[in-house]
């Protein structure tokens, strides 16, 4: 089934759905104002209809019942974890992880099997599953209830005959009865309805990630063209405004970057430094101005090849609510399942030592979606048995801002392995890292760069700029200067009194 056909299924539920309700309520509406007339002329029409809708009022209270009493509920399938984990991918802030990262194919596929393995397990609504096990006292009061008009009907023709015919109290029977029904159903289909809205969204929104920025067909690197050094680009008169601005994020940006180059971008905050790696791995496209790579505007490449051809390590980055191989392993999507390319991966980002401190190693899932465990009417440190249990199983896994930054830095260097890689955009991604863990991942950087362009946008100058073929600086959008560190501290300006500053704190 392709990613269309998932969604156009889920489409197809909740219309069904929407339709049905609106039938219901129809119906419902109808037999309701049958039943009133009907019974009207008895004088007892009011009281009637009232009982009428006994049951269904009944049959939602029991099933919504559950929430009445304290309780806390785990999620445990794994096939239905997984199912929940690969959806919550679909939120917005994964949105700049799912593009850079080009794994929607993976996560769509993956979301695919785990609802085939999930097979006819029961995921229903907790209070669904209560209602079915604890159903028999309320299925009794349920059915009484059912009985109820009738037998208040039949009552009354009792009492006064004269005022009830049998041909009445047959038509009231079968109305009765089709309205309870129709208000079973109205109930049953509105919670599916809200359940159904929520699935649609979160698969629209997954597939409208990619279908948001827009390629050409030229295939990259080009034929005949293999670029072996890197990715060579060119900015002319760039100038740019994130939706909805009218403030120019770049303003009239020119610079020309050669294969293999190492590219440090420095400048104050706010100077337009990550808003280039944005264009670069085509979050957005230049407002005026062109983008060039290898002479060709960059929109004229199929954007799979200029996915596969760029890995990015922003500050912005997440782990993911799957397990941490995954969360390494999807650096590279063709080589998710081989276990060495992910061991030395997490060496290469220093994440070694945070797997090996978790119970279950590489199959650890750190993150979880919300809500798949929780408790009601529970307070945690209350001291009763359900808290202690609400406690143990909400505790999530501990690890630091810097371990995370390390899990996915791992995952960028998986990325590495794969030969297609000619850019490398590393936006800021150090700042919860230890000194020494920082200077491992720029160390780590450099010694892979071989074959690829590199840009570092950075503010700590130290571990990078002494490395660097050019520096931009840049200031309200543009860029002051550029240059080799040298360079620059003879020039005097910007980048010069940025470096002394910093230099003065090891003084
Ligand atoms: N998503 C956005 N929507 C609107 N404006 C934005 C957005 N992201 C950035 N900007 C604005 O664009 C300008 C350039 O931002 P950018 O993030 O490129 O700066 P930066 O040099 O990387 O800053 P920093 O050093 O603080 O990370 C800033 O004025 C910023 O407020």
């Amino acid at each position: 089934m392709s990613s269309g056909h998932v969604s156009e299924r889920f489409a197809w539920t909740a219309f069904d759905n929407i339709m049905r309700t609106a039938m219901n309520l129809i119906c419902a509406a109808g037999q309701l104002a049958y039943i009133f007339r009907t019974v009207q002329s008895t004088g007892h029409g009011p009281i009637f209809t009232l009982l009428c809708l006994v049951q269904p009022v009944l049959e939602s209270v029991f099933n919504g019942s559950l929430w009445s009493k304290p309780h806390i509920v785990e999620a445990n399938d794994p096939h239905f974890l997984r199912m929940k984990g690969l959806r919550e991918l679909s939120k917005s802030k994964y949105k700049q992880d799912i593009i850079t990262g080009d794994i929607v194919k993976h996560v769509l596929q993956e979301f695919r099997r785990a609802v085939k393995l999930l097979g006819d397990a029961d995921i229903s609504e907790p209070y669904v599953q209560y209602h079915r096990l604890n159903g028999a006292v309320s299925q009794f009061a349920i059915k009484v209830a059912s009985d109820l008009p009738m037998l208040y009907y039949a009552g009354n023709a009792v009492m006064n005959p004269t005022g009830f015919s049998l041909a009445t109290i047959a038509t009231l029977h079968q109305s009765e009865s089709m309205l309870s029904w129709t208000f079973i159903q109205l109930f049953y289909d509105a919670r599916r309805l809200v359940r159904e809205a929520g699935s649609v969204k979160a698969i629209y929104d997954l597939e409208d990630v990619v279908h948001k920025t827009k390629g050409g067909d030229l295939p990259y690197p080009p034929v005949g063209r293999p670029h072996e050094d890197g990715m060579p680009f060119e900015l002319q008169n760039v100038s740019f405004s994130y939706p909805g601005t009218t403030a120019k994020a770049l303003d009239n940006v020119t610079l020309s970057i050669k294969p293999g180059q190492l590219v440090v971008i420095v400048g104050s905050n706010g100077s337009g430094k990550s808003t280039i790696v944005k264009l670069l791995t085509r979050l957005y496209d230049a407002t005026s101005g062109t983008l060039t790579v290898d002479g060709a505007d960059i929109r004229e490449y199929r954007i799979s090849d200029m996915r596969h051809a760029t890995a990015a390590l922003t500050q912005d980055l997440h782990l993911y609510p799957l397990s941490l191989r995954e969360n390494i392993g999807l650096g590279n999507p063709a080589h998710v399942g081989d276990m060495d390319m992910i061991r030395a991966a997490a060496k290469l980002g220093g994440a070694e030592d945070v797997i090996a401190k978790q119970v279950d190693g590489l199959g650890t899932v750190l993150v979880h979606p919300r809500g798949l465990k929780y408790g009601n009417d529970v307070s945690k440190g209350d001291g009763s048995l359900l808290a202690e249990e609400l406690e143990k199983m909400t505790k999530e896994a501990d690890v630091s801002g810097g371990e995370r930054q390390r899990l996915v830095a791992s995952r960028t260097f998986m990325r590495f392995t794969s030969g297609a890689v000619k850019l490398v955009c590393v936006d800021e991604p150090s700042a919860n890292l230890d000194p020494e863990g920082e200077w491992q991942l720029f160390k780590n950087l450099r010694s892979l760069r071989a074959g690829k362009t590199m840009i570092f946008v950075t503010h700590r100058f130290a571990h990078l700029t002494k490395h660097a073929d050019v520096i931009l600086c840049m200031k309200d959008g543009g860029i002051i200067e550029s240059g080799t560190h040298e360079e620059l501290l003879e020039l005097g300006g910007e980048y010069c009194k940025m470096f002394n500053i910093q230099a003065k704190a090891f003084d």
